[in-house]
């Protein structure tokens, strides 16, 4: 018999503060509401190369508006983010490919589940977008791991795994896969419904997604909500 569970795959990448909120928010409905949540690590680099797009942080407005626009979010979300002293470095020079392959080799691991892509995601996004910490060397990866609660054995396994060209092949796959829905940036929700792929970016189109797939948006925390 058919699911009439919804499937909605979100694309994100670590190096965006957007995917974070998006990400979080999703990750609270995926038990609210009637879905199956397909976590899809990808890599934003990739995407702004193949829809030539830019990063909008580098129009000088754009980025003074995104700093205001994220400290007001990050308190209405409830998602502890905090730019990194140098956004340029951390977004632009440092990037998130590593980060990015190395999550992609936690989701080939993983069986029965996503917890520990969910939990390696969190980690990363709170080292970057939280407290100003790296993300691109096998230390930094290492660390966040295993405050997902992966073994430093799982972890180096999964380290090698991550620069093997099956996991190079996988995130570009990913990568790919969002630019066929037409991505131009990150969070892109992509929700399955009656054979149709509906596509949304941004971690602020929620009440549009509820509205197509049936459910009621309660806000960005729904546990709250119901009480
Ligand atoms: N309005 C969206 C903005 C999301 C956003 O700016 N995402 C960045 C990455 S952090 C991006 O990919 N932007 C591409 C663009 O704006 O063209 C939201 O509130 O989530």
């Amino acid at each position: 018999m058919a699911s009439s569970r919804k499937v909605i795959e979100l694309f994100y990448d670590v190096v965006s503060p957007y995917s974070w909120l998006g990400f979080e928010v999703m990750c609270r409905y995926r038990n609210v509401w009637n879905i199956d949540l397909k976590l899809r690590p990808a890599f934003l680099g990739g995407i702004m190369q193949g829809s030539g797009n830019k990063p909008p942080g580098l129009v000088p407005n754009k980025f003074l508006y995104m700093t205001t626009d994220l400290h007001r979010l990050a308190q209405y979300f409830q998602v502890p983010i905090s730019p990194p002293a140098d956004p340029f470095e951390a977004m632009f020079e440092k990037g998130s490919l590593s980060a990015m392959r190395f999550v992609v080799a936690v989701q080939e691991r993983e069986v029965g589940g996503d917890k520990q892509v969910e939990q390696v995601s969190r980690e990363l996004w709170m080292r970057i977008w939280s407290q100003d910490k790296d993300i691109t060397q096998p230390a930094s990866l290492s660390e966040a791991a295993m405050k997902a609660g992966l073994s430093a054995s799982e972890v180096e396994e999964l380290l090698k795994l991550s620069t093997s060209k099956e996991i190079k092949d996988k995130l570009k796959r990913s990568t790919q896969e969002a630019l066929d829905h037409r991505a131009f940036g990150f969070p892109l929700a992509v929700c399955h419904v009656n054979g149709k792929a509906e596509v949304f970016f941004g971690s602020d189109r929620f009440e549009l997604i509820a509205h197509y797939i049936g459910e009621k948006w309660m806000g960005p925390q729904p546990a709250a909500a119901k009480l």
